[in-house]
């Protein structure tokens, strides 16, 4: 079924995932040739969800970063709204580690660090995830990971304490303090969540599971001991289980918090001394590429004047996407060529 909306701006193809609400598209900038996800709502299903769509929407907007993955367009139709978003080749880390049995210490480490990255520059921006699993973090080829919000979680830092909120997140991810209902700080139930990343990176199953969910909850409480009850497995180093007991600690004042994390010698471990974590973006989204803004003003004939304000506007338009995805392929020195027939 094609939509009207994205003829001649992009080629769609078959459904690459779908969640309550959306539908999610593999499809073709028509321009550069690249890949991008096409995220298809529609505005009737979203009902009195919209203006929760338009806040990721602006959420987006502001985060740009080489671990979180990248808004490109937005169209909005009278029944639908596009979102246009960097696709990912290799898929989900859910199903990366599902092959693998299990990753080495070092292999999970070069993943965990990613995950760090992305979730301190969230945080600085004032989000908190709050659904961090590896069905989320999505490998592009070159094992570099991006942070995804499918489900419409990330919310701003503050606590939340409905009850309601832990309907969102995954239940064997949730923070203790999630799921009692008490009221919570978003960022401490993510460092939870990143606890229970690490250990599935590194065992391959989760810490707390149960098919009963009374039983799983409990499992993830049992409050009397400081961290959680989970099993050990033989193959885990001293310092990865510490690193893990510092992550999975109960009572969220206790718990390593992401600043904390992002100099902790097990994350940087085996990484020369100037390698530190790079949670800032590499992306100076306000100065424009030369080149880039050149070759776009080229393939439309206009002056490079003109198209470097064009795009100064940041309106999320087929300008904002073209340029985003030339620049893409900069970075990843490839030519920064268009197509010129249009
Ligand atoms: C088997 O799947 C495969 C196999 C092979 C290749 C791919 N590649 C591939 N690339 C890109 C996507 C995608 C990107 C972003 C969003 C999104 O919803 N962004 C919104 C967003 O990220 N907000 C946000 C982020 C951070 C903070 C705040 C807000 C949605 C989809 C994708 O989806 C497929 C789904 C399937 C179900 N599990 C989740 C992924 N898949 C996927």
């Amino acid at each position: 079924k094609s939509y009207c909306a994205l003829d001649g701006f992009y080629e769609m193809y078959d459904t690459i995932g779908s969640g309550g609400f959306a539908k999610v598209k593999l499809g073709v900038h028509c321009l550069t040739g690249e890949k991008v996800a096409i995220k298809i709502m529609d505005k009737k299903q979203l009902g009195d969800d919209l203006p929760r769509i338009r806040l990721e929407i602006d959420a987006m907007k502001s985060l740009s970063h080489q671990n979180v993955c990248k808004l490109f367009q937005v169209i909005e139709t009278d029944a639908k709204i596009f979102m246009i978003l960097e696709y990912c080749p290799d898929g989900e880390l859910f199903d990366y580690i599902v092959e693998r049995d299990r990753l080495t210490e070092d292999e999970a480490r070069h993943f965990f660090r990613q995950i760090v990255a992305a979730v301190a520059y969230i945080h600085h921006k004032g989000f908190a995830h709050r659904d961090l699993k590896p069905e989320n973090l999505l490998l592009d080829d070159d094992q570099q990971l991006k942070l995804i919000d499918f489900g419409l979680c990330a919310k701003p830092k503050g606590g939340m304490n409905s009850h309601l909120e832990t309907c969102c997140g995954s239940p064997a991810y949730a923070a203790p303090e999630l799921i009692s209902g008490k009221c919570y700080l978003g960022s401490e139930a993510d460092i939870w969540s990143m606890g229970v990343l690490l250990y599935a990176l590194l065992c391959g199953y989760l810490p707390f599971d149960d098919d009963n969910i009374a039983i799983l909850y409990r499992k993830i409480q049992c409050s009397h001991l400081q961290s959680g009850i989970y099993e050990k497995p033989e193959w885990l180093s001293e310092s990865s289980m510490e690193m893990l007991d510092q992550l999975l600690q109960v009572d969220p004042k206790r718990r390593i918090t992401v600043a904390q994390l992002l100099h902790h010698p097990w994350v940087l471990q085996d990484c020369n001394p100037s390698y530190n974590v790079q949670w800032e973006s590499i992306y100076q989204t306000k100065e424009l590429d030369d080149e880039c803004v050149t070759e776009m003003a080229v393939s439309v004939g206009k002056s490079r004047k003109a198209m470097h304000s064009i795009l100064s506007d940041w309106s999320y338009d087929y300008n904002t996407a073209t340029y985003l995805l030339l620049w893409k392929r900069k970075q990843l020195s490839k030519s920064v060529r268009l197509m010129r027939d249009q």
